[in-house]
């Protein structure tokens, strides 16, 4: 089955609201759902049997970030989640990559390993962020492209990023290279923490294979009808 390009975040505190967010939802309906660190903390590994349970897929998103050893043996581990994706800082650099690429691989029991997805630079982090803060000399874009390039050469299948970068990520490294896009609003919606944001049909345009949509629909009073809503903003692009 093909996956669906929205990637709903679950960002409740409780497997209980998370469980009652997805349950409003045809059974006939394969939603693809995000798994964050707010979820995962409190509930850990049972939110992703309820998840598979009711056929969804799952992105588990915890954006590792240490030295490579404690990033393998983690690998390792939620290699046998029965998960779609996973997350990774590209900013640990390639031996941390590497390590996660063959964690995953270390811990199948299947044969089969979730797409290892590096993140570049948050969509909540501004150019100036990165001068300012981060003290990165780079622009947004340079820096997104280094992290991009970093994350594929060490075994990495796709990377999060803004929609905007994707064009010139799928240039330079090719493709077939998965770009999963968070910072989704609906035109006329608050931005919130969000500092790259675009509509649903403009990343389709600008090439993103996913886009990761949570307060635009999580939070919406109609839930259903901001889902459809977005997959419909999604098919113009
Ligand atoms: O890795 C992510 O999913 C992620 C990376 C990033 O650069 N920006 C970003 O917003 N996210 C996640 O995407 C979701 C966006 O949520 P909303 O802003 O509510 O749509 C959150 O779950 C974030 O953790």
């Amino acid at each position: 089955m093909s996956m669906s390009p929205i990637i709903i975040a679950l960002d409740f505190q409780t497997c209980q609201e998370a469980l009652a967010f997805v349950d409003q939802f045809s059974t006939s309906q394969q939603l693809f759902v995000k798994v964050g660190m707010e979820l995962f903390y409190r509930e850990g590994t049972q939110i992703l049997t309820q998840l598979k349970r009711r056929g969804c897929q799952i992105f588990l998103d915890l954006k590792l970030h240490d030295i490579p050893n404690t990033v393998f043996q983690s690998m390792k581990i939620l290699s046998q989640l029965g998960i779609d994706m996973v997350t990774i800082h590209a900013a640990g650099g390639s031996k941390m990559i590497r390590a996660a690429h063959d964690g995953l691989i270390a811990g199948t029991t299947t044969g089969q390993t979730p797409k290892l997805l590096a993140v570049t630079q948050l969509t909540s982090i501004s150019e100036t962020d990165l001068h300012e803060e981060l003290h990165i000399g780079l622009s947004l874009e340079e820096s997104v492209l280094d992290l991009a390039k970093l994350a594929k050469n060490n075994g990495v299948d796709g990377v999060i990023c803004a929609a905007t970068e994707v064009n010139a990520i799928h240039q330079a490294v090719g493709r077939d290279f998965l770009c999963v896009t968070p910072g989704i609003r609906l035109p006329g919606q608050d931005h919130q923490d969000q500092k790259r944001v675009v509509s649903p049909s403009q990343a389709h345009t600008y090439g993103a294979n996913y886009i990761v949509v949570g307060r635009a629909i999580t939070k919406a009073p109609d839930k259903l009808t901001a889902f459809k809503e977005v997959q419909r903003n999604w098919d113009e692009g």
